[in-house]
């Protein structure tokens, strides 16, 4: 972790530094031309989301935005997402609306959503590859939307992306709202104190200096070489212990504040991401990683731990605590929630011990800008740590890329087989795999299945249940 932080090549499979430790203590990066860099994107961020607020920055027709599109997906979607999450405060800053799939209902609803507001609505696109399918699909189509109604494109869009991705080449050639830097040593799954948090956090009027502050004083506590002085190596051989340094139980995240609600679902990717790996970093076959699932406390009591009490024994809980809790509720009929709140995490950790079931418990005093910053950076620390205890690069991916390799594939196979009834004949699918030299029936079939389901272009004959017997035509 000391030499990761210094700079050296910590992903060796991409040939890439590790620096998002720099991002909320810039003096620690290696060259001080990084330094300068990330200080000026936070300056640049700071500026663009006081001038959206305070509504220096306008559209074109001089209004003020009302709310902004978030497209990004992964690291690019989630962690602004949990940013939104847990540091809104109600009426302040701008409602945000996620495109993070291509599930064109989802993307209806949301354009429905913001309506004939989308004229004043700040579309970020972010992606630090620049070229993921999701977000350039969700871009394609929110542009398309705007412009319909005769809006420009260019005076509402932000790009964040790495410096000369496609992304980034467009942003600058069409002269968009504004553009700030993802980092080529950053990861998505890291990159929350990158813009890509720091713009949502802005654009809300968080903290965002509080913010990475905390995460900085996280990262100070979790240098220190003592085990049981530093709470993210602790908490790196908990999980160890738990789980046999080979993820046999996984974890649970049970935060006990709806502000965390979507913190298990940030983790899912930061842990499983980072430690579901096949190789080691020797090459040797390990298929290490733990599982993460979670919701929030109280909620979770009365769904899934009945099981995590009474049933398999193969998972460790981790319980999110917040003493201070700010709100308008009052005490009726001599109930306070707060107190129930409490009480049924201290009833279910309880309960849990009892039956012999681990647990870890992290308790913050009060929950805020700063807070969240150390939160996440003690998980950061804590994976960074599990994956060298367990020697596997936490820094890659291969998995996913072969994920979108095998979609592309699928992509391709359908064009060709529109290419192919585009005919207007009966064809079968037999036929069909032979015309397109293809000896996967079962795509061929799923694609054909998702043709005719999704438009009425194609007719049918036969049965869906003896696939072999049916053909298929383009209606002309
Ligand atoms: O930001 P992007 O380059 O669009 O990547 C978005 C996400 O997709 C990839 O497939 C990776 O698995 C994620 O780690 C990443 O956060």
């Amino acid at each position: 972790m000391v030499s990761l932080e210094e700079g050296v090549i910590a992903n060796a499979d991409e040939q890439r530094q590790v620096g998002h430790y720099w991002l909320r203590s810039p003096e620690l990066a290696p060259e001080a031309t990084i330094t300068e860099h990330i200080n000026r994107e936070i300056t640049r961020v700071e500026a663009f989301g006081k001038g959206i607020l305070d509504k220096s920055i306008v559209t074109p027709s001089g209004q003020p935005f009302t709310d902004v599109l978030w497209i990004g997906i992964g690291g690019s979607g989630l962690g602004p997402l949990l940013m939104i999450k847990a540091l809104q405060e109600t009426g302040v800053g701008l409602p945000f609306h996620f495109f993070d799939n291509v599930d064109p209902q989802g993307m209806s609803c949301i354009l429905k959503e913001l309506g004939s507001r989308l004229k004043t609505t700040l579309v970020v696109v972010v992606s630090k590859s620049g070229t993921t399918p999701e977000p350039n699909l969700g871009m394609q189509q929110a542009r398309v939307r705007l412009e319909g109604t005769g809006n420009s494109w260019s005076h509402q869009a932000v790009a964040i992306t790495m410096s000369d991705s496609q992304l980034d080449q467009q942003a600058k050639q069409e002269n968009w709202l504004a553009r700030f830097d993802m980092f080529d040593w950053v990861g998505g799954r890291t990159s929350i104190t990158s813009a890509v948090g720091l713009v949502p956090a802005a654009l809300i009027g968080a903290d965002l200096r509080k913010f990475l502050e905390g995460a900085a004083t996280m990262d100070a506590v979790t240098r220190v070489q003592d085990l049981r002085r530093n709470p993210a190596a602790l908490m790196a051989a908990s999980w160890y212990v738990a789980g046999d340094g080979r993820g046999k139980r996984d974890m649970v995240i049970i935060p006990y504040r709806d502000r965390l609600e979507v913190f298990s679902r940030y983790l899912q990717q930061l842990v499983m991401e980072s430690l579901g790996k096949r190789h080691d970093r020797n090459g040797k076959v390990v298929h290490q990683g733990i599982a993460v699932y979670g919701n929030k406390g109280s909620t979770d009591q009365h769904a899934y731990v009945q099981q995590l009490r009474d049933g398999i024994d193969n998972f460790f809980a981790t319980f999110i605590e917040v003493l201070e809790n700010p709100s308008d509720i009052p005490r009726v009929q001599g109930d306070y929630p707060g107190d129930f709140l409490n009480g049924f995490l201290q009833g279910t950790r309880s309960a849990l011990s009892e039956g012999g079931r681990q647990s870890i418990t992290l308790t913050m005093e009060h929950f805020n800008a700063y807070s969240l910053g150390a939160l996440i950076a003690l998980f950061e620390r804590a994976v960074g740590l599990y994956g060298e205890l367990i020697n596997v690069n936490a820094y890659h991916q291969p998995g996913v890329e072969a994920g979108k390799k095998a979609a592309a594939a699928i992509l391709t196979l359908q064009s060709q087989i529109e290419t192919f009834l585009a005919d207007g004949l009966f064809h079968s699918i037999k036929e069909i795999q032979q015309e397109i030299d293809s000896d996967n029936t079962e795509a061929i079939f799923l694609i054909l299945r998702h043709l005719c389901g999704s438009n009425q272009k194609y007719i049918i004959k036969g049965d869906w249940g003896q696939p072999l017997t049916m053909e298929f035509r383009l209606q002309c």
